[in-house]
């Protein structure tokens, strides 16, 4: 079939996007989801994400990794909304679907705000933090993360954790209100520009170890700058929201 699609990226997590309104894109066959985000022999990008109709939200967005792993992803949730803008689905604001649950968001000169779910299953372990933000994520602080060994390092904490495992984030500590942040994701199985989930699961775990008192959190990645802000009550984190930029790159029309 000839397949057209989007490129996008939020602060360069990248992604071939799909409207698939129709249903017309053999999303079963996971050899089409990895060949589309091979950098050599495809589109290139850390995931696909497909946009369908639901009778209940403005649109179901369906995210599959690179390997063609299902789960949620906040940069993913950020340009599906850039990408329903652009195909007219929504304006300015939206109430979408996702694997987690429901999401809403705004959409501003290019920059979103989405709300991730509410984030209760949190483990303090002895130098690190596990937090569940829409897929599973294990936290570390590092001193010098400019050096840090992300990929050696994230592949075997990665792997430490039952199936399906966990995405890995190192985190430095610049002041008070900002953390840097380098993922390793599983499902790409390398070290990605930015994670979504990452980084709010990062700003979570640094609450939570008072790390921080704040509630707004800067999150410089590799690709760019993201924010969190948050509540939180009895341990439990509330009105969670991932804000920062979602772009588009270019379209193309390939035979798959
Ligand atoms: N980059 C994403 C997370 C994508 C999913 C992740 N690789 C997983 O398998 O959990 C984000 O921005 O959240």
């Amino acid at each position: 079939m000839n397949l057209d699609f989007y490129k996008y990226q939020g602060t360069g997590n990248d992604f071939v996007m799909i409207d698939n309104r129709t249903l017309t894109f053999p999303k079963e066959n996971i050899a089409h989801i990895a060949k589309l985000c091979d950098r050599n022999f495809g589109v290139g990008a850390d995931g696909v994400i497909l946009i369908e109709n639901d009778t209940d939200f403005d649109f179901r967005m369906i995210y599959f990794n690179a390997d063609g792993s299902e789960t949620f992803c906040g940069n993913g949730g950020r340009c599906a909304v850039a990408f329903a803008k652009h195909l007219e689905i929504i304006t300015s604001k939206t109430s979408f679907i996702a694997v987690d649950g429901p999401h809403l968001a705004t959409i501003e000169n290019g920059i979103v705000s989405l709300k991730m779910i509410d984030v209760d299953e949190i483990i303090l372990k002895e130098n690190s933090v596990f937090a569940y933000t829409g897929t599973q994520h294990h936290v570390e602080l590092v001193d010098n993360l400019d050096n840090f060994p992300v990929f050696e390092k994230g592949k075997e904490i990665r792997y430490s954790y039952s199936a399906p495992g966990s995405n890995v984030n190192f985190a430095q500590k610049i002041n008070e209100t900002t953390f840097r942040v380098r993922t390793y994701e599983k499902g790409v199985e390398n070290e990605t520009l930015a994670c979504g989930t990452g980084v709010t699961a990062v700003a979570i775990a640094m609450h939570k170890t008072g790390k921080t008192t704040s509630n707004l959190i800067s999150l410089p990645v590799e690709g760019g700058d993201l924010e969190v802000t948050f509540s939180e009550k009895d341990g439990i984190y509330t009105n969670v929201f991932l804000k920062g930029p979602a772009t588009f790159v270019f379209k193309g029309n390939l035979k798959i």
